[in-house]
């Protein structure tokens, strides 16, 4: 499968310039964690992050994280667990700004803007790049109520007493919204014939469609989800796996996963963060898991460590 130390390290050392043996946890040196980090891709980056560290109280989450994630495709974020992917996908929508113990510093840029920006509104931003969670935690209420209840929030649907009076009453654009997110999710076939009963009553599998339908329904640019299959059982996982592969061709989906095989099957390119919160190792998907330039990485997706 992979290449030796030898052989991975030839590429880029100079006689002058030894560097570290990168088998050695935390040795690895800057100039090829550039290297390998640096992922070259055709296309638009959607995200660009530079410079990111994370800190909880004391704790170093994230050190330096550079990393550019490319629009209308999936990238997947692995790594053997307390390694900060879950941290690093909450720093793309602010999330993290709800944690008290959590200090960010750099920049994620969004368009050309950085979201952590004094002047960044979050309610715009969380509504632009869209959460789904490991758990479906859908609201308590009805299957229709659950996709309106963001657009309401929003003001972009109004359904109350005041407009039906003013005959602004948005009921069928409601109703046009519900159908195309619950389309879009793969859910609409399943629950059309019930669309007033509570969300509660779904299986596990279609709870985690119904919130990446309410996730759709504010129009969404990118999607992160963190393990949203974890939770569900093998045919309720894959139902969930072809719907991230066709919403890429719409969206920018980032994905958390621990399944190594999930994200061969739904990736396009992988980023590898290992134990003390490094990225070590970003690139097509392909190339991760066939012939990565890291031995570490190498160790982790062969099952010898995490
Ligand atoms: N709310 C928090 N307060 C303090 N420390 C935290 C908090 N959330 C995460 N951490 C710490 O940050 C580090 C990274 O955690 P994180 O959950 O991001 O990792 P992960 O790779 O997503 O793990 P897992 O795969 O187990 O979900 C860990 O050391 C964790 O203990």
């Amino acid at each position: 499968m992979s290449k030796t130390d030898t052989d991975s390290r030839s590429d880029t050392q100079t006689e002058s310039q030894p560097l570290v043996d990168h088998t050695v946890e935390g040795e690895t040196s800057e100039e090829i964690r550039d290297e390998w980090t640096n992922y070259d891709f055709d296309g638009e980056a959607k995200l660009s992050v530079s410079e990111l560290n994370v800190y909880y109280g004391d704790d170093h989450a994230l050190k330096d994280i550079d990393m550019e994630i490319p629009e209308q495709s999936v990238t997947a974020l692995i790594g053997p667990s307390g390694c900060g992917k879950s941290t690093y996908l909450r720093c793309l929508n602010r999330m993290n700004d709800r944690i008290k113990a959590a200090r960010i510093e750099g920049n994620v840029e969004f368009e050309g803007k950085n979201i952590y920006d004094a002047d960044a509104n979050l309610v715009e931003l969380r509504k632009r790049i869209g959460m789904v969670f490991q758990s479906p935690n859908p609201f308590p209420k009805s299957i229709r109520d659950n996709i309106s209840y963001g657009p309401r929030k929003h003001g972009d649907i109004d359904t109350g007493l005041l407009a039906r009076v003013l005959g602004r009453d948005d009921g069928e654009r409601e109703e046009r919204l519900v159908e195309r997110s619950l389309k879009q999710a793969a859910l609409w076939d399943e629950v059309n014939d019930r669309l007033g009963d509570n969300a509660l009553g779904l299986s596990g599998g279609q709870q985690q469609r119904l919130c990446i339908a309410r996730c759709l329904a504010t129009d969404p640019e990118v999607i992160l989800m963190d393990e949203p299959a974890s939770a569900l059982d093998p045919i309720a996982t894959s139902k969930i796996e072809d719907l991230i592969e066709e919403l890429s061709e719409e969206y920018t989906v980032v994905v958390v996963t621990h399944n190594m095989q999930q994200a061969q099957r739904i990736s396009d390119q992988t980023a590898v963060f290992l134990t003390g919160g490094e990225l070590v190792e970003y690139d097509d998907t392909e190339k991760i898991f066939s012939d990565p330039e890291s031995q570490r990485v190498e160790d982790y997706i062969t099952g010898k460590f995490g």
